[in-house]
């Protein structure tokens, strides 16, 4: 079963038609990115499946069922600037997730339960490289080690869809390269079902297990908002592992060891393209 399916889903502000027909099954554990012309729809897709717009046409269903109308725990997303809170230190900022879960009223778990989570947020904090900066706020930390907070923020809740919209995108190429293998790392460890919106078509072969392209294929002069984008091309990424010294899966840097060497692009009329 998909994890996600969205079937002929159409997207409208008003008059302008903003994506249709686009049809999309996501296997759970699939690294979805998400590339375009600026303007064509990837930002509302993605706030779509957070719940935080409603199709105008079509369907989305989460693991077999209606997705919920409302963004939830089972969901979690990063964007590419300021996803975290500045006046919460980086434990306070994982923190707080699921502690509003657990008592929405206080914001404030007490005892054992406290203490479990607290230990889980320092093993995820140590895990993104931020754990000597437990009790900084994020104007102390660098544009790279905020995007690993809010990776972080978004995991303790271990959420069933991570969704990023250009989360390294402000990064300079360094960081980015270091932050794409703990991405890589983040999501083969917890399986989580990613969709990234990138500008970057390498970043998106790098992480992707699929490149789904949307584009405007119906286009008029005249009546420029008529149609909406849709998906052109939906790529298979298949890697090639190449093995390195101290081998565990991990590269060192953003050359990555698992290449991608091949695709397999279903014709754009292929309603269900599949994971
Ligand atoms: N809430 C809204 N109300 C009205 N129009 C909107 C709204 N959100 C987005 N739009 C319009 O929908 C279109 C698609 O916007 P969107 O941000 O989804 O594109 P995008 O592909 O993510 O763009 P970019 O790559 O530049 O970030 C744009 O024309 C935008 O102006």
């Amino acid at each position: 079963m998909s994890a996600l399916s969205i079937r002929n889903v159409w997207i409208e502000y008003g008059s302008q038609v903003v994506l249709e027909r686009v049809n999309l099954e996501i296997d759970a554990g699939a690294f979805i990115a998400i590339v375009g012309p600026s303007g064509c729809g990837k930002t509302s897709f993605l706030r779509l499946l957070l719940g935080q717009e409603r199709p105008a046409r079509g369907s989305i269903l989460l693991d077999g069922k209606p997705m919920p109308d409302e963004p939830g725990p089972d969901r979690g997303v990063v964007f590419q600037r300021y996803s975290v809170f500045p006046h919460l230190t980086v434990l306070g900022n994982v923190l707080l997730g699921p502690e509003l879960q657990s008592s929405p009223l206080l914001g404030r778990s007490f005892g054992r339960r406290r203490r479990a989570l607290v230990e889980r947020a320092h093993a995820l904090l140590s895990e993104v490289g931020l754990g000597d900066s437990l009790h900084k706020y994020p104007a102390q930390l660098s544009g790279g080690m905020q995007q690993r907070l809010a990776l972080a923020q978004a995991l303790i809740r271990q959420p069933r869809v991570l969704l990023l919209d250009e989360p390294f995108g402000a990064l300079d190429p360094g960081i980015r390269g270091e932050i794409h293998v703990l991405m890589r790392k983040l999501w083969k460890e917890t399986g989580v079902t990613i969709v990234m919106v990138t500008h970057d078509l390498r970043e998106a072969f790098l992480l992707g297990t699929r490149v789904v392209v949307f584009d405007r294929l119906r286009k008029l002069p005249t009546e420029a908002q008529r149609y909406g984008a849709t998906i052109s091309q939906n790529i298979a990424v298949h890697r090639r592992h190449v093995p390195g010294p101290g081998d565990d899966g991990i590269a060192a840097n953003d050359s990555d060891r698992d290449d991608p060497i091949a695709v397999e692009t279903p014709g754009r009329d292929d309603p269900t393209p599949t994971h």
